[in-house]
């Protein structure tokens, strides 16, 4: 992986003048032509195409999940790779909705997905270990796992792809997630915790109190340090591909709470990452809004969502596909021939 390059000021300067001569009063299409010119800027190109968008969704077990922190048991991870793989889960209906390519990778999930047909199988460990008692993991599988996300855009952007949409499927992961966001921004358990798939108040108790044993663990001095010790495998991963995608200049739409704090991880092993973030929408899990206000992200969508796998993002998606249509095929004022241009 390359450094990550800076955004390219002409082809936005060339964006938005465009975007200025368009047949509309100008900044009339809102958040759209925020939305056209921040894609230039990021691809380099004054007219961006994000088609086809490639979604990865990265796929790994959780050793807190013992602690009984989620609704669901840790065997719900390798029957939901299980399902994406035979293409009944809601990230399959929306990809296929936006013509994406989905990939699933297990990055370690307890039981190997080799015989799942379709699974890319890039396994760094069998599950992270219980960051309420132990690291996730050592920072050479951080390293690994970061990897493994740079491999996965890689082979997103061989195939075409200009555009990535991160997801994610590993019960128990919402624990990790609101403890590494806890540790990258001084925030306490209470304030990060959320009922990831739907527990009730005594377990949303119990979790905010696993969530402050793993923080007095130690939340670490570096954000690689940080991963080992309060992460997962998978949200290392996703971190690892908004590393890789921000290196090729290839947008990532961030989906919601998971993917979410996984860019946020890849700001602080790399701050140049954020110039390459879209915010697909706001989640309902709770601490997505602290995610959302450490990195400065605007969603595009408020849904009241809550899955993960992408969702959010691919939902998202095809505003993104908006904002460069219009901007590539929008008649000019001179061209159509109607008055008050910016030149009139
Ligand atoms: C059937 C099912 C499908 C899912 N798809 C995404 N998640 C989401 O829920 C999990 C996080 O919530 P928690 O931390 O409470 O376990 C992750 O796997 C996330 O992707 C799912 C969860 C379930 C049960
Ligand atoms: O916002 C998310 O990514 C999310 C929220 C709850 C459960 N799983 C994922």
């Amino acid at each position: 992986m390359g450094r990550i390059p800076s955004l390219d000021i002409e082809a936005r300067r060339q964006a938005c003048a465009r975007l200025d001569s368009l047949t509309k009063p100008p900044g009339s299409l809102g958040r759209l032509e925020k939305l056209a010119a921040d894609l230039a800027a990021m691809t380099g190109e004054p007219l961006p195409r994000v088609d086809p968008a490639a979604i990865i969704v990265l796929a790994a077990d959780h050793g807190v999940a013992a602690e009984g922190v989620s609704a669901f048991p840790a065997s719900v991870t390798a029957q939901m790779v299980a399902n994406f793989a035979r293409g009944g889960a809601a990230i399959n209906v929306f990809a296929h909705q936006i013509n994406a390519r989905l990939e699933v990778v297990d990055v370690g999930v307890a039981t190997p997905s080799d015989q799942v047909p379709g699974v890319v199988l890039d396994r760094v460990r069998a599950g992270s270990g219980n960051i309420a008692c132990e690291d996730a993991m050592s920072s050479d599988e951080v390293k690994a796992a970061l990897e493994v996300g740079i491999r996965a855009v890689e082979r997103a952007r061989a195939a075409g792809a200009r555009c990535v949409i991160l997801g994610e499927m590993g019960i128990a992961n919402t624990t990790a997630s609101s403890a590494l966001l806890a540790a990258f921004t001084g925030l306490s358990a209470e304030e990060v915790v959320g009922r990831g798939t739907g527990i009730d108040d005594a377990r949303l108790d119990h979790k905010r109190k696993v969530i402050a044993r793993a923080l007095a663990r130690g939340t670490g001095d570096t954000a690689l340090d940080t991963l080992a010790r309060l992460g997962g495998l998978e949200i290392a991963a996703m971190a690892g591909a908004c590393l890789g995608a921000a290196a090729g200049r290839t947008p990532v739409l961030v989906d919601g709470f998971i993917a979410t704090v996984a860019a946020l991880a890849a700001t602080r092993l790399a701050p140049g990452v954020r110039d390459y973030l879209v915010f697909g929408h706001r989640s309902d899990e709770a601490g997505h809004g602290e995610a959302l206000a450490a990195l400065g992200g605007e969603p595009l969508l408020s849904l009241g969502l809550r899955l993960g796998e992408g969702s959010g993002a691919a939902l998202a998606y095809p505003l993104l596909a908006s904002a460069c249509a219009m901007l590539s095929e929008m008649a000019t004022f001179a061209d159509a021939g109607v008055e008050g241009g910016p030149s009139a």
